[in-house]
């Protein structure tokens, strides 16, 4: 059975196009910058800015949708989302936004209808947390954050 995933247009975001699967397979739904016609938004290095998407969604329960950058404006210029993966919560319905930030050396200009950035709809556990007194040994144990040797 399919995962539906509930897509409510704003009144600001009502002639954009819904967000679909650019290819077959794709894992990530195109999300485009629902921003005033005439008041295009100008990244300048450094900045970041909450854009709109003018869509208010309705994730199913058991799933997140992470807001995830696009690579090819990461690569050709400099800008990706700040905190990425950001998070969608299923019961979240306010209008999801995309924090981007310009890590590029030259301002940035996104436009309305512009793709920002693309959401992927993932299964969450919601786990018990039961508080403990000891856990149990590994092999690892503490080690972390190279441990392993910085060889292949
Ligand atoms: O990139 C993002 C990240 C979050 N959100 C919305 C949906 C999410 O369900 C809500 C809360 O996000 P998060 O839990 O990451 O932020 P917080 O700083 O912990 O805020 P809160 O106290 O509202 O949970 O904000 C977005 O629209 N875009
Ligand atoms: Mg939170």
């Amino acid at each position: 059975m399919s995962v539906v995933l509930g897509v409510l247009r704003l009144p600001h975001g009502r002639d954009m196009r819904i967000p679909i699967y650019e290819t077959e397979h794709a894992a990530g739904l195109d999300i485009m910058a629902a921003i005033p016609e005439d008041k295009p938004l100008n990244l300048a290095p450094g900045q970041r800015e909450l854009v709109s998407t003018g869509l208010v969604l309705e994730v199913p329960a058991g799933f997140e949708a992470q807001v995830r950058p696009r690579s090819g404006l990461a690569l050709k210029h400099g800008v990706t989302v700040l905190n990425s993966p950001g998070t969608i919560d299923a019961d979240y319905r306010g209008e999801v936004k995309v924090l981007l930030i310009n890590l590029g050396q030259v301002a940035f200009e996104i436009r309305r209808g512009d793709r920002i950035a693309q959401l992927v709809v993932a299964p969450v556990s919601q786990v018990e947390v039961v508080l403990v007194e000891t856990v149990t040994d590994t092999g690892r144990g503490e080690g972390g954050f190279g441990s392993t040797g910085s060889s292949a």
